[in-house]
This record gives C-alpha cells, structure tokens and sequence, in this order.
C-alpha cells in the first residue's frame, strides 16, 4: 500500500490544470511503454474541471487518444445522455472533442439500458472489467482518479453504507446514496487499489475537514477516502483552500 504523496496548488483552476498535465505525461509514458493508457474517470466538479483542463492544455494530443481506454469509478444510474451522468458531463468536458476509440469508452450502464436494475448493470460492469483484465479482476489502470467529497467519500463508497465495506466484489449498486441521486454503480475499493496509482482531486474550502480527516489515519468504513490507495502511487491533489485544515506535519514543504 503506497502512502499518500500531497501536492498542494494556489487554487482550483492551477490544481486542475497542473493535473491536467500530469496525466497527460501519465498517459503518453504508459503509451511510449505498453502501446496503450488505461485510465478511470471521476464524476464531479473537480473530476470535470480536470477533463476540461486537459481538452485546453497545448501538449493534448501527445496522448494517442486512440490507444486510450477510458472506464469510470462510479456512475449515477440515471437514463442514457441525462445531463446529471458522470460519462454525460466527461463527454461535454472533453470526449467528444478528441477522437476516442469508442470500442475504448466503457461508460457504465444507464438505468434505460439492458440491465434492468443497478444491483444487475453493477455485476455486468464487473464483467467487462473481468473480460478486459490482463489478469485479475480488472485491468491494470495507470491511474484511476477520485474527487473527493465533503464527508469523505470516493466513487459512491459512502462513510458507513454497505458499498465501502464490500471486500470482493469489484463493482457495486449503491442504493440510498446521501449525494443524489440515491442510485449509483459504484468500483469497490479493492477495485480501486488494484490501479497502479490512485489520484485524490480534491479542490475547495469545502473539502479541508474531509482532507484532513481522512488524511489523519481515519479508518476506511468511516472516512472511504482513507482506503483509496494505488499499488505503486496515491496522490492527493488539492488546492490551498482544501489542505488549509491539514495538520502543518502533513502539509508538503515546497508547496504554495
Ligand atoms: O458521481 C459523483 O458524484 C462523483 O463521482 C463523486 O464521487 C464526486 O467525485 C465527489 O462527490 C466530489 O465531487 P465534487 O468534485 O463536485 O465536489
């Protein structure tokens, strides 16, 4: 388990951009290596704000936007193209103006879809994730990236519901979500620490008691942030507002 690397940014728009163009490098290195980038997206503001971040950023098309695949941590089970979707709001902040392979976006179901409730598209997620893993249960993400939400949760793992204690399955239905709307499909954290590197996007006076509770050794079930880990890498991206409350021995040195 990799521990947590801080780096702390002005504000949001600098956060997102700096890890815009981290991932860029991300990708074009996994690239230069494997032939290919896999990456998992993040819903939210700060998840998006990266996306759009990325689609303005000079060096975008060092990524071979072809040879990417593009999977999500979470989904809000709502109908095919509903404006509140994760993959919805990725499309509009960047998807739809690189040219993807769409056989390589694997967006998760939509509650008009094949799969007739979130318990059934959750399991069939799993499959996908299952049938395009070199081994294991999921492919080998190069990086799988989190918002991070004012009561700590990560995907849809949420402080305290069934979802953030699964410890086999890798893909859940969330029912009763507290952040509407209440049903999401959701990776498990075991689905989330088999990614070589985990990235924490949180930006915002909002998300300081959420960083630094799940920075200051909370448990899992109570504070889900706290379990997101990668195999080699997690890294917690915030802006000054979000690392205001972090205790000075966490805050890193050289940051603004
Ligand atoms: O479906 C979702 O809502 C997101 O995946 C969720 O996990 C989000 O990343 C956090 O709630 C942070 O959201 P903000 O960046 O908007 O605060």
């Amino acid at each position: 388990m990799s521990t947590p690397q801080l780096v702390v940014h002005r504000d949001k728009e600098l956060m997102a951009q700096a890890a815009a163009a981290r991932l860029i490098t991300r990708i074009v290195d996994a690239q230069a290596t494997r032939g290919s980038a896999s990456v998992v997206l993040t819903g939210g503001r700060n998840g998006n704000g990266l996306l759009a971040a990325l689609g303005s950023a000079p060096a975008r098309d060092a990524i071979d936007w072809s040879r990417l695949d593009l999977w999500w941590g979470d989904e809000r089970f709502l109908p095919e193209g509903d404006p509140e979707r994760n993959v919805t709001q990725a499309r509009e902040a960047l998807l739809d103006r690189v040219p993807l392979d769409p056989a390589r976006v694997h967006a998760m179901p939509a509650s008009d879809g094949p799969y007739g409730d979130v318990d059934t598209a959750a399991a069939a997620y799993a499959a996908e994730l299952a049938a395009a893993a070199e081994h294991g249960a999921v492919p080998a993400f190069d990086v799988l990236m989190l918002g991070v939400g004012p009561d700590t949760h990560v995907a849809s793992l949420f402080p305290e519901l069934p979802a953030v204690r699964e410890t086999e399955r890798t893909v859940v239905g969330v029912h009763g979500a507290p952040k509407p709307p209440p049903l999401r499909v959701s990776l498990t954290l075991p689905a989330i620490r088999a990614a070589k590197e985990v990235w924490l996007l949180a930006a915002g006076e909002d998300k300081a008691k959420a960083a630094a509770i799940a920075l200051s050794g909370a448990g899992e079930v109570q504070a889900p942030a706290a379990g997101a880990h990668g195999r080699s890498r997690t890294l917690w991206l915030l802006d000054a507002a979000a690392a205001s409350e972090l205790p000075r021995s966490l805050y890193p040195p050289a940051s603004a």
